[in-house]
């Protein structure tokens, strides 16, 4: 595929996926969704509903029950989990609630880890730019533990575009900050895709962090139940407090 017909694929397709767990659990039932390059989706949707579960399965980190799975234009399910390891390393960024950063590190190192450990070279004016946006720039020699949890998670960010994903997913990235850093590290994720045109999907039971999105997708028993577009904290708090009804 050339370069241009792979700039023009989702960045993410999922397309009828179902995930039943052993014991009967039905996590995901028919869930179709794409997310455009460049674009920020968030998923929301109450505890259990199956966001978890969604971002393992686009992530290539679990394989699912039905239905098919794309990333820049490949299918997952067809490869092998070496193959899908490689694909992850190399083509998505990954940001959890907490931070797994590691402490014997520089905050430059960690960012350059995974980079360095699967033989690519950093890409210098890229990271400039990436610890310029995040407000790193007079943190890289420091460690981990010397950082504010804000910071720690804005190191997790810039760690994960560092090898320019296709997708970065960020399942609770903001979990763990108080309301000031979480608004900080939404308001990074925002910049980085308004102004660099990177696409993030961002998995939250928060209405106030989903609402930082272009379109927010509300799952409700492992089913998307609402797709709103330019979506507001209050409407999407109303839709979480009763989402089948909607
Ligand atoms: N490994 C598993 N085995 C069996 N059931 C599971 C497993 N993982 C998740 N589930 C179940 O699947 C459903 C969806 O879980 P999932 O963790 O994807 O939801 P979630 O929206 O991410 O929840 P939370 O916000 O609490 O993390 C729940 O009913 C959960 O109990």
């Amino acid at each position: 595929m050339n370069a241009t017909a792979r700039d023009r694929d989702p960045a993410v397709a999922l397309t009828g996926v179902g995930r039943v767990y052993a014991g009967g659990v039905r996590a995901l039932d028919d869930v179709s969704l794409t997310v455009a390059p460049g674009t920020f989706v968030a998923v929301t949707g109450p505890p259990g509903s199956g966001k978890s579960t969604l971002m393992h399965c686009a992530a290539g980190l679990d394989t699912p029950t039905s239905g098919t799975v794309r990333i820049g234009g490949r299918e997952l399910c067809g490869l092998g989990e070496s193959e899908r390891s490689e694909l992850r390393r190399e083509r998505l960024g990954f940001v959890f609630r907490d931070h797994s950063l590691i402490g014997s590190l520089t905050v430059e190192e960690n960012i350059t880890l995974p980079l360095r450990l699967s033989g690519r070279g950093p890409d210098p004016g890229w990271l400039a730019t990436l610890v310029e946006r995040a407000g790193l720039a007079d943190r890289l020699a420091a460690r981990p533990a010397a950082l504010t949890g804000c910071e720690q998670q804005r190191v997790c960010v810039v760690r994960a575009l560092a090898g320019h994903p296709v997708v970065v997913f960020a399942d609770e990235p903001t979990g763990a900050l108080d309301p000031a850093g979480a608004d900080r590290v939404l308001g990074l994720l925002r910049d980085l895709v308004d102004d660099l045109g990177q696409t993030v999907v961002l998995l939250t039971a928060d209405p106030v962090a989903a609402a930082r999105a272009d379109r927010a997708l509300v799952l409700a028993g492992g089913r998307i139940v609402a797709s709103v577009e330019s979506p507001s904290a209050s409407g999407l708090a109303a839709r979480l407090a009763a989402p089948a009804d909607r």
